[in-house]
């Protein structure tokens, strides 16, 4: 399940069109990954080793839809460990915000979430906070349909991302998260997008590459 077939792509298709065919394809995959349990595990490992020792006190995520992994418990769990491990990052209060669409603008803006947090649903039908504090993240782990090399992203086409991450000022670390099966090889960046600081894997960081 880990290899897509490639060369069955119809062609000929432009760019636009080859990216909607990859995002249903991809979606559909994802939806259906054997081994989803274990990946979820190790992708959760690996968020926690990356973000050891990073001062970040609020960190943006997003509420899994269409069968993207689910961030929440490791950063969860990343918030509780403060409590215990460092008395002065527990005052400093660790915070988990989530999406919300501002529909004029087409950005994103981030909503403190919490466990059992009054939830109500975006135009998309995606849970949002509703009417908690508003934050900027210095931290922002980025939902990826798929990703190419050089820390391209595939989204659902909405642009919201790519959006807000023009604006938003400072600039939060960006880090993808996605299923190592969600490589798309020949992903290349357009003029819009904003490229991820890092993509987070059940296989570990596959950006940036290390070695050199
Ligand atoms: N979990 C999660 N939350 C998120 C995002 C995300 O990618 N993942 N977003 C990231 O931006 C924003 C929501 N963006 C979205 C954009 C399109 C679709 C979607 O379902 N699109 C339809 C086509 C809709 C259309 O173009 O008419 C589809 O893919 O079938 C969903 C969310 C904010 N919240
Ligand atoms: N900085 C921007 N300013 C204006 N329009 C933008 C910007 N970034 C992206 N867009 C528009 O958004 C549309 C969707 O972009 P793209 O296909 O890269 O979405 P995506 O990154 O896959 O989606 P999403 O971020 O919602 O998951 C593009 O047609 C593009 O014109």
């Amino acid at each position: 399940m880990d290899k897509l077939d490639w060369a069955h792509q119809p062609e000929p298709l432009d760019a636009a069109q080859r990216k909607a065919y990859w995002r249903r394809r991809l979606v559909a995959e994802r939806q259906r990954l054997p081994d989803r349990l274990a990946r979820n595990e190790a992708l959760q490992r690996v968020m926690r080793v990356w973000m050891v020792g990073r001062a970040d006190a609020i960190v943006g995520a997003y509420w899994p839809i269409k069968g993207e992994f689910d961030p929440l418990p490791a950063l969860y769990r990343w918030q509780e460990a403060a409590n215990v491990e460092d008395a002065r990052a527990a005052r400093q209060q660790r915070r988990i915000a989530l999406p919300v669409i501002d529909k004029v603008a087409g950005t994103l803006r981030f909503h403190v979430w919490y466990p059992g947090c009054p939830m109500e649903e975006d135009a998309y039908g995606i849970p949002k906070p509703k009417d908690t504090e508003v934050v900027q993240p210095t931290l922002l782990f980025v939902p990826c349909v798929g990703y190419g090399p050089g820390g391209v992203r595939l989204g659902y086409g909405g642009g919201f991302y790519d959006r807000t991450l023009a604006q938003l000022r400072p600039r939060p670390v960006t880090v993808g998260l996605a299923y190592a099966s969600a490589f798309v090889p020949w992903l290349q960046p357009e003029p819009h997008d904003v490229p991820l600081d890092a993509i987070l894997t059940d296989q570990g960081v596959a950006w940036p590459v290390g070695d050199d």
